[in-house]
Parts: structure tokens; C-alpha cells; sequence
């Protein structure tokens, strides 16, 4: 939609006016983060809307695949926003192609926009910038386009918004926060080892968000063994983060809070080998034991990069908090100061060796905050500076990512998990939905892949039960939410799966697949536009769906798309293996004898 010249020099704004636009911009950043940790992860948009002062429509994104905060604003202005200004946090990312943040703005006649900082990721920054310009909107950046210390320190509540976002695109690892409780004299618990509790109830309240906030929560095993800790989120609704532990020996309980897996799910991080009868009881228990050749927070910092992970707090103690801050994830402290005193020569302390001499070589916390929670003071900080994007993305890793022509080895290997990610379209998580009719021939409209897949595990069941998940799972708000609530059901209540699921899961995931890549032309596009390249869902721990961390997994899903792709280029390579013209199952079976051996390929 274009506007006309007069419109646009029209809406021209007087640049001085910084601290009305440093104040939209930080409501915009305050709304983004009440979706921080709910679906995770995600980056976190919100877009408000404002003729002068007066704000006249707000929105945020509450996670992947529900409506997008530039449209949630929009509607709630309506006619208002002809001519209004919009002021976003970050700069959309537009990564299902579908491009309604930028064009909700454009449609509804928006015709300034200004925004806190670009997209972190490569592939997506300055994008929507460029298109809305091309619309003749005028966009501001802050920092670029206007500067001041009242927008610069709107720019860093944008940033601080998604730091996690920016840690994870710079450092390869996700961000990190490390949270302790100590008393006045510098303990996190009496020499005996008791610990709770050091700080007030409204100090651990607050724990409780910072959690809800997190990917992940871990712990060291002598916490385990003194605390047997909860480590879930109790601040009443909400993300759940799931619970690692990080123990070498594996000298843990046999039973556990941690290893009640009904509502969160557990890893048990460990070295090679470890005690394998103990693995075994753990994964009895559904808790998920995953081996590494030396235990240490970095490579356990990678393997959660690999799962998407973009926060984890880290409530360990002193002896676990110690190798992490020396490998270098460690971004943010969170210490809660009580004022109490316990004394004890053993008693242990936040943070255990360094190797420092001299109080020189302490480390500094950066962009300090202090206040007060109850009667503790919360102190915290940054170790590490937020990263300035610019020049460090794309990292030598992402550019074969990025750029396809870029080739990792002899064989094209186009890698796709998160549904962010450049060729992100292809996952099941991103949020396409179909219009499919059901065994009944009744239209039904599923709002991604993941939610008719999870659904179907659950159909032609004869229990009233069966059909009361299929509907939630169909009405779950984003696909996250339904593969939590598929998986969740599927462990609790075997009886509800149809009994010939594992034989028919892969005809399901076909069905969908085709109706989704041939209702949306965009993607038919996309997923053609990869032929000869083999496609491998980067999952690193769905063995069977994707391909693991070193090839060990099956991709189907990455199979089942190039069987898809062959299918609409009319050549099809199961009729080459084989004539029969039977289920999918049956001909990935047998397309599996000529796949591309991709697993050599190291990432
Ligand atoms: N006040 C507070 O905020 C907190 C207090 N605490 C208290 O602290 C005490 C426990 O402290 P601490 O033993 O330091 O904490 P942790 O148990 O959290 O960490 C140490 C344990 O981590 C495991 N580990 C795995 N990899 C490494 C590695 N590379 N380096 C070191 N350890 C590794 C080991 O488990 P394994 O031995 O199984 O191999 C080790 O014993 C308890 O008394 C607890 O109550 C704990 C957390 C927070
Ligand atoms: N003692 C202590 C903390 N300890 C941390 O909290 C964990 C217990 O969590 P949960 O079982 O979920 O209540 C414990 O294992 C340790 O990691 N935290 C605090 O905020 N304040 C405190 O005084």
C-alpha cells in the first residue's frame, strides 16, 4: 500500500520532543516483557500506539504463532491509527513469511514508526525497516535516527528486554543468570549445610518470577542431596522451566522432588558412564539422563544452545557457581543480601575458587541495580557487557546457515529447528495453520502442524476423555503449548493414545505436511527451492523426528519434506526405489536405503 508524498512530510515529528518518544518506547518495552519465559523461547515484541502523548493502542507478542503485537495494537486503535505513530521495542522479525507485523502497520495507515533497537539476527535485521520505508513510513531508529540520553536509555530497556535473545545470537551459549541467597557475613547456608531459608518470603516470591522467566533451572548434585529442591516456579501461573542437575557422580537419592517429572521435565547432566544402574532408575522415573565426556558448565551451556534454550538460572552453590563464572557463561548476578548473620568457618559461600591473589582481579559487576525486597536487598548486575550485535552476527557458524550457496562439506545440508531460524518455515512450530477435514469429512481448521499431529494421537478413541484433549490440544495458543500438552497427556494417561499410533504417526505427519506446504504458495516455493539439498531437522534430542547432535537421530521430519518436495517436483524417489503405491511409512522404509549420508557431515 503506498501513501502519498504529502501524508508522509505531513507526519514528520519534531525530534526534540525525546521524552515523550523515549516514553512510548519503554511502555513498549515493559509490555514485550510480561510475555518473557511464558512460551519459550521466543523474542519479546510490543508495539504501542500513540497520537502525541496519548497512547491509543497496545499489544505484545504472547509468544510464537499467536497474533503479533503490531496487529493486537493496530485492532485496538482502529481508525486512530491513521496518521499515529508506532513505537516498537524491536524490530519484527517476520520469520513465518507471512509479514503481518509490518503490513498491519502499513493497512492501518500508520505512517511513522519507531523502533528500539533491530532484529538481533542477521537475517532478519534492518528487514522490516527497509519494507516499511519502502512504504514511504518513516522509521526512526533509536540510536540511529534519534539520539539523546533519553532515548539512550529507552534503547537499553529495549535491550534489556531481549538480552536474552542478543547473549544467545553473540555468545553461542544461552544467557546465563546466577541467583544466590546469602546472609549479612557472606553465607549460603550454616556450616552444617542447612540453607532455607536465608531470605524472606518476599525474596523468594521474586525467585519464583525469575524462574517463570527461565528456560531452565539448575543445581549441582550436593544441592540435590542437602535441599532436595522443588526449583518450580510458584508465583501462580505461568511458564514452567524444567530442572537440571549437574552431578559428576551420580551419587543422588533414589527419590527426589526433582525426579517427579508429572508437571516439569528434569535432565540429569553427568560424565560418561556414570553410574549406569542409577541412569537407568532416573529414566524409570521419565527424567532424562544426558552424558557428557567431561562434565563442565560450558559444553552443559552448549547442549541447552543446541535445544533452543535462550535463559537459565543457575541456584547452584558455591562449588558448581565457581566453573561457571571462570568458563565465562555466566552474564547476570542476582544476590539477595538478608540481613542475618550465621558465622561458621565451613560454611559455604556463594562462589567457591577463582584462583584470585589480589583484590584487582575481582570481578566487576557492570549496570549495577539495588533494592529492596522485603527486608533483604537484592543486588544485581551484569559480568559481561550486553553484546553489541553489529559486528559480531553472523558468526562464521551461521553464515552456511544463512547463506545456502555457503556449503559446510561437499553435500548441501540446509539444517532447520527453530522456527526463527532461515529456513525456520519448515518446522512444525511454526505457525501455519490448515484447513483439513476430519474422518467425518468435517472442515476443521488446526493452527499448526503441531497441534493436528499432537491431536492424532488421541483420535477415534472411544472415551469422552480422548476427545476432551483433542480439544484442548486443538485450542492450546501456540505450538509449544500443544506439544507440551500432547506429550504431557501421552505420558499420564497411556490408555488415551489410539493403540496403533507408532505405525500410524507417520502418515499423520504427511497429511499435514502436505496440506500445509500446498495451501501456502510461499512455502511450496521455499520448500522447492531446496532441491538437491537434503534437509535435516537440527533437533538434537528428538531422535526420531530429528537428526541429534552428532546424526544419531532418524530425521523423518526431514525426510518426510524432501519425500514432500520430490512429490510436488512430479519426480517422485520412492517411485524410483519402488512401485508401491502404499502408505508413506512403507516408502520412507525404503527410501531410507539411498538417503544422502548426511550424519558424516560434522556441524
Ligand atoms: N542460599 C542459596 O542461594 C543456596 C544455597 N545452597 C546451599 O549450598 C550447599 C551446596 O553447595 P555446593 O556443593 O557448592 O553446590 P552444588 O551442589 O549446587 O554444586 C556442586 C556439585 O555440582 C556438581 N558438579 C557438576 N559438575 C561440576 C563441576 N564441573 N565443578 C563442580 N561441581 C560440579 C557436583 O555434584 P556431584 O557431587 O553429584 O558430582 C558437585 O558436588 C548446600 O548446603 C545448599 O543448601 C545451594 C544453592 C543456593
Ligand atoms: N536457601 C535459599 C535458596 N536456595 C535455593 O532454592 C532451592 C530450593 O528451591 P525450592 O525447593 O523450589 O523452594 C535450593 O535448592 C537452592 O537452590 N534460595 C533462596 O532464594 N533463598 C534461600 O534462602
Amino acid at each position: 500500500m503506498a501513501f502519498s508524498l504529502g501524508a508522509f512530510s505531513a507526519t514528520i515529528v519534531c525530534k526534540s520532543n525525546y521524552s515523550l518518544e523515549a516514553g512510548h518506547i519503554r511502555r513498549a518495552a515493559e509490555i514485550a516483557d510480561k510475555s518473557a519465559g511464558f512460551t519459550s523461547p521466543h523474542p519479546n515484541f510490543g508495539c504501542v500506539i500513540a497520537v502525541g502523548s496519548k497512547v491509543v493502542g497496545e499489544g505484545f507478542l504472547y509468544a510464537q504463532g499467536t497474533k503479533c503485537a503490531e496487529l493486537q495494537a493496530v485492532e485496538s486503535a482502529g481508525e486512530l491509527c491513521r496518521g499515529a505513530t508506532a513505537y516498537l521495542n524491536m524490530e519484527p522479525g517476520d520469520c513465518h513469511g507471512d509479514h503481518t507485523s509490518v503490513s498491519s502497520l502499513i493497512q492501518a495507515g500508520i505512517s511513522r514508526v519507531v523502533v528500539g533497537i533491530k532484529h538481533p539476527l542477521q537475517h532478519f535485521r534492518g528487514r522490516a525497516v527497509r519494507s516499511l520505508r519502502s512504504e514511504r513510513v518513516q522509521v526512526d531508529v533509536l540510536g540511529e535516527d534519534l539520539q539523546s540520553k533519553l532515548i539512550e536509555e529507552a534503547l537499553k530497556s529495549c535491550l534489556l528486554v531481549n538480552a536474552p535473545l542478543i547473549y544467545r545470537a553473540a555468545c553461542q551459549v544461552p544467557f546465563s543468570v546466577l541467583k544466590y541467597a546469602m546472609t549479612l557475613d557472606g553465607k549460603i547456608a550454616a556450616s552444617s549445610g542447612h540453607a532455607s531459608w536465608i531470605s524472606s518470603k518476599e525474596s523468594r516470591s521474586r525467585v519464583f518470577e525469575l524462574r517463570g522467566r527461565s528456560n531452565a533451572i539448575i543445581v549441582g548434585g550436593n544441592t540435590v542431596r542437602r535441599d532436595n529442591p522443588r526449583l518450580t516456579a510458584r508465583h501462580g501461573g505461568g511458564h514452567l522451566p524444567i530442572r537440571i542437575v549437574m552431578s559428576q557422580t551420580l551419587n543422588l537419592p533414589e527419590v527426589a522432588n526433582l525426579w517427579d517429572t508429572s508437571d516439569v521435565h528434569t535432565i540429569v547432566a553427568t560424565q560418561r558412564g556414570a553410574k549406569k544402574s542409577f541412569q537407568k532408575l532416573l529414566a524409570s522415573k521419565g527424567v532424562e539422563v544426558v552424558e557428557f565426556d567431561i562434565l563442565n558448565p560450558r559444553d552443559v551451556m552448549e547442549h541447552c544452545y543446541d535445544r533452543g534454550y535462550l535463559s537459565i538460572l543457575w541456584e547452584c552453590g558455591g562449588s558448581l557457581a565457581a566453573p561457571a563464572i571462570s568458563s565465562g557463561v555466566i552474564h547476570k548476578v542476582y544476590a539477595f543480601v538478608a540481613p542475618k548473620i550465621i558465622g561458621g568457618e565451613g560454611a559455604p559461600s556463594p562462589v567457591g575458587e577463582l584462583g584470585m591473589v589480589e583484590m584487582s582481579q575481582a570481578l566487576k559487576l557492570i549496570d549495577v541495580s539495588y533494592e529492596k525486597v522485603g527486608p533483604d536487598i537484592l543486588i544485581s548486575g551484569f559480568l559481561q557487557p550486553i553484546p553489541d550485535l553489529t559486528p559480531i552476527i553472523p558468526s562464521v557458524n551461521e553464515t552456511s546457515a544463512i547463506d545456502p550457496t555457503v556449503t559446510p562439506d561437499d553435500a548441501r545440508i540446509l539444517f532447520f529447528y527453530k522456527a526463527w531460524d532461515p529456513y525456520g518455515a519448515f518446522s512444525n512450530f511454526s505457525p501455519y495453520p490448515l484447513h483439513m477435514t476430519d474422518e467425518n469429512g468435517v472442515y476443521l481448521t488446526w493452527p499448526s502442524v503441531e497441534h493436528y499431529y499432537q491431536a492424532h494421537k488421541f483420535i477415534g478413541v472411544n472415551d469422552p476423555l480422548a476427545r476432551d484433549c483433542i480439544e484442548k490440544i486443538k485450542s492450546s495458543k501456540s505450538p509449544e503449548e500443544a506439544a507440551r500438552e500432547g506429550r504431557k497427556i501421552q505420558k499420564q494417561c497411556p490408555d488415551l493414545v489410539r493403540p496403533d499410533w507408532e505405525t500410524a504417526k507417520i502418515d499423520v505427519m504427511y497429511k499435514a505436511l502436505k496440506c500445509k506446504f500446498s495451501i501456502y504458495p510461499h512455502l511450496n516455493s521455499l520448500l522447492l527451492s531446496t532441491a538437491g539439498s537434503v534437509l535435516v531437522e537440527a533437533s538434537p534430542y528428538d531422535l526420531f523426528w530429528g537428526g541429534g547432535r552428532e546424526g544419531e537421530g532418524l530425521n523423518y521430519l526431514g525426510r518426510l519434506l524432501m519425500q514432500l518436495r520430490s512429490e510436488f517436483l512430479g519426480e517422485s524417489l520412492t517411485s524410483r526405489v519402488t512401485q508401491d503405491r502404499g502408505s508413506t511409512s512403507q516408502n520412507i522404509t525404503k527410501t531410507n536405503e539411498i538417503q544422502v549420508p548426511w550424519k558424516l557431515i560434522n556441524r
